[in-house]
């Protein structure tokens, strides 16, 4: 339990960098991530979020942060694929990730695993958890589950949550007054003015990743902001 803390602690008011490239990104491999993750350290990260094995161990030779685990699965018949069973757990814990990170929404998972088995199993292996939930009643539920933190990470990526461009500042709002446990705030801030505002509605921390460690993405919006001038002044040309 005691290293558990230790380790919600060293988030505290932080900023966590999510380095992530899935298969078909420019920026794919667990070494790119890697130098990905020693950048954000020495830009002042407190934290790294990682997918897959491979990254959370090449990640974790590479810099001395604690690295929030998950592993991202496609099953057949769930829509749930942020660490969805027992199985990427396991292969968390052998790859040396100080935290798991899971979907904890209510959609249907795979294999009938229980989100109230996976706590379980963390709890009792002495593992912090950080529930990724797209609603508030998400939230509610992980909690009473006995999740070590709670992250908005999924708003927008249920059927039936807030759809929108930017991040989910009501949700983190609520949460941060409902619960007992840390709030993280995740998902789709570009700007540091949105982690600064997150901070100032109670979130223990923030996770930026899009926005830090997918420089297609990056690049895109620059692009699309002369894009736009250009079609203003009439200058449209194909894409
Ligand atoms: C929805 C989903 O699958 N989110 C993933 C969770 O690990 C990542 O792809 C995101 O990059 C991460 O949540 C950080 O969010 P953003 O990239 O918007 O800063």
């Amino acid at each position: 339990m005691g290293t558990l803390n230790t380790i919600i602690q060293k988030l505290h008011h932080g900023l966590i960098v999510s380095c992530q490239a899935l298969p078909g990104e420019p920026l794919y491999g667990a070494e790119m991530m890697a130098r990905m993750a020693a950048a954000a350290e020495e830009g002042g990260a407190v934290g790294i979020r990682a997918n897959g094995a491979a990254d959370v161990r090449a990640i974790k030779s590479a810099v001395s942060l604690p690295v929030i685990g998950i592993v991202k699965r496609d099953y057949p018949d769930s829509a749930v694929y942020i660490t969805p069973t027992l199985r990427e757990i396991e292969e968390l814990l052998e790859a040396g990730a100080d935290m798991i990170a899971l979907d904890a929404t209510g959609q249907k998972r795979p294999e009938n695993c229980t989100l109230e088995q996976m706590v379980a199993f963390l709890n009792r292996n002495g593992t912090a958890s950080m529930a990724d939930i797209s609603i508030l009643e998400e939230a509610i539920h992980a909690e009473a589950l006995g999740v070590s933190c709670v992250s908005t990470t999924l708003s927008g990526y249920t059927p039936y949550s807030l759809q929108q461009e930017g991040p989910n500042f009501e949700l983190l709002q609520k949460a941060v007054e409902r619960l007992s446990i840390p709030v993280i705030a995740e998902g789709r801030m570009i700007e540091p003015d949105q982690v600064r505002k997150a901070m100032d509605l109670g979130a223990y921390a923030a996770v930026v990743g899009s926005a830090i460690t997918r420089p297609q993405l990056i690049t895109g919006r620059f692009a699309a902001a002369i894009r736009r001038v250009e079609m203003n002044n009439g200058n449209d040309r194909p894409d």
